[in-house]
């Protein structure tokens, strides 16, 4: 879910550097414009239209306010539906800050922001169609079926291209007059990915793959973010990482929440070492970007902004209040315990985000450094996967038709969670996350880190092993040795079988010889359903 206020937070710091006093003269406007009566909007929205003769005109520019009443009805449930509205203002065309604010206000009246939201858009000019390639460009599938009906047939391409991303979309054309979000961003050349950071952004061909992944994600500016972090202050930091520290950041203009990743940038630029050190933090915080601005799901942490052109690049992403899943299983900072319930939907949504990884697109994606730290959890403790640096594309594992393996060029990842096959031989395979997935499982279930040097049987795989082999002798449940003891003793029977498929399905994912590990879509129908993978 989106905090409130980040994104537009951004998009207005930026938005108002950079068209100056003129275009928040009209901001002001539209914001007086919003918080008239829908009937005067509507008056107002068809005179302005019918001065630009758009009413009647071609069928593909139908307004999106005239569209049929149920469907536009849908379409604003399913978007104040946890506030997804917020999710695509970013990507709408001429949308400011300060419409963004006049919309949760509008919700603050139990009126549906989305609504307003529409109508604002609808008063700039854009059409039905460019609301189904909004939707496409935000891969929001369920919303562009929602309105199919109400689009020209030579659109629906779009929903299969959304579906099989490999073919790129055409990028939406803005009315006239309309500033365009992709000619706000910064161009970059995919030669930056192996240069230095405190070098300039320069200008590149259209064709940019980065250039084009990022469309979408707002750049800010250092400044911006040394403000929002208090000059990047010790007391901001909430974590730190093997490439960068993270700091909470507050945008001062509305007071919205971000976590704000700052790659360190390396002072021993002298030794060849350290630079080929900097390229690769470089190369992790680019990989980072363009999959998560590629890849929108409800389980993956979304990427708000970057910055690029100060001293050090800084990712900007969504705060996520309850800190990461490994924080929570520690019982860091005197957190409670989290109960059975938690920890069965909290595995059930990182389930769900690795899944989509590896098939979202033809080509799955392997994260390839999946562990609890990874996990972020939001005020609502909906589980985030994020830390992308790794992510490449990958070969998902398939049965008697497989193929040779990806074979990786070096080991990465946290050794603790990497699967022998790829330790021993580097093998690259959608199940190298299964394995990590089932390490994070066995966590949750029994509360033990994946590795402890105080710990007799130091990994937890042969830890978990160890017990299943006492409980048979002893014949009773392997749950009553392995539980977390810190948390709550599980209340129920359906508590009980919880803890019991986390411990079975963590097992199944940890098999040593990866064809007998279950996929991911196994693993998120056995989770959901409480049953245990059948392996081959
Ligand atoms: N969006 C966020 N909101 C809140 N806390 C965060 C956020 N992102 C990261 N953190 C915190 O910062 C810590 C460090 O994150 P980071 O992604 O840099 O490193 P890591 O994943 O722990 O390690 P590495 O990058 O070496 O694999 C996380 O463990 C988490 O506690």
């Amino acid at each position: 879910m989106l905090m409130p206020n980040d994104v537009p937070m951004l998009e207005n710091v930026a938005t108002m550097r950079r068209s100056g006093k003129r275009e928040s003269r009209e901001n002001n406007d539209a914001l007086e414009r919003n918080e008239t009566t829908r009937e005067n909007n509507e008056r107002v929205l068809r005179t302005a239209l019918e001065n630009q003769k758009m009413v009647g005109s071609k069928p593909n520019s139908k307004i999106i306010i005239f569209m049929k009443r149920s469907v536009l009805q849908h379409l604003c449930d399913i978007l104040d539906t946890d506030n997804t509205w917020e999710t695509i203002a970013p990507y709408m065309s001429g949308i400011a800050m300060r419409d963004v604010e006049a919309c949760k206000r509008y919700g603050n009246y139990n009126q549906s922001p989305s609504m307003l939201l529409l109508r604002i858009w609808c008063s700039k000019g854009f059409t039905v169609v460019h609301l189904y390639q909004l939707f496409a460009k935000t891969k929001l599938i369920r919303l562009m079926r929602v309105m199919k009906s109400e689009v020209d047939k030579k659109y629906h391409y779009l929903e299969e291209k959304v579906l099989n991303p490999a073919r790129r979309l055409r990028p939406i054309v803005p009315p006239a007059g309309t500033q365009q979000t992709a000619s706000r961003l910064k161009k970059i050349d995919s030669k930056d990915m192996t240069s230095t950071p405190t070098q300039s952004i320069t200008t590149s061909s259209t064709n940019d793959p980065l250039r084009v992944a990022i469309e979408g994600t707002l750049p800010v500016t250092y400044q911006e973010l040394s403000e929002a972090t208090n000059g990047f202050s010790v007391n901001n930091v909430i974590g730190k990482g093997g490439y960068g520290t993270v700091y909470k950041g507050e945008i001062r203009a509305t007071g919205g929440m971000v976590a704000v990743k700052r790659i360190f940038a390396g002072n021993d630029n002298s030794t060849q070492q350290g630079s080929k050190a900097e390229k690769e933090r470089l190369r992790q915080s680019l990989t980072e970007l363009r999959t998560l601005a590629r890849f929108r799901h409800d389980n993956i942490l979304p990427i708000y902004a970057y910055s690029l052109e100060g001293p050090e690049p800084c990712l900007v992403y969504q705060f996520m209040a309850n800190g990461s899943l490994e924080d929570r299983l520690l019982c860091r900072k005197g957190t409670t315990p989290l109960t059975w319930v938690q920890r069965k939907e909290i595995s059930i949504g990182a389930a769900r985000g690795i899944h989509f990884l590896h098939s979202f697109a033809k080509t799955p994606l392997i994260h390839g450094d999946v562990k609890t730290a990874n996990i972020l959890l939001d005020k609502h403790m909906e589980p985030k996967l994020g830390d992308f640096g790794l992510c490449r594309d990958g070969q998902a594992e398939v049965e008697a038709t497989e193929k040779r393996p990806l074979i990786a060029s070096h080991i990465k990842g946290t050794l603790a969670y990497l699967a022998p096959e790829f330790i021993t031989s580097k093998i690259l395979t959608t199940k190298l996350d299964v394995y990590s997935y089932g390490i994070v499982l066995l966590e949750i279930a029994s509360g033990q880190r994946a590795y402890s040097e105080s710990r007799e049987t130091r990994g937890l795989v042969e830890f978990c092993q160890l017990n299943k082999e006492l409980a048979r002798r002893q014949k009773i449940p392997l749950r009553e040795i392995l539980v977390d003891r810190k948390a709550p003793a599980p209340a129920n029977e359906i508590e009980e079988q919880y803890l019991d498929s986390l411990i079975e399905i963590g097992l199944a994912g940890v098999c040593v010889d990866r064809k007998l590990r279950p996929t991911m879509a196994q693993v998120v129908e056995c989770l959901c359903k409480n049953t245990t993978p059948t392996i081959a």
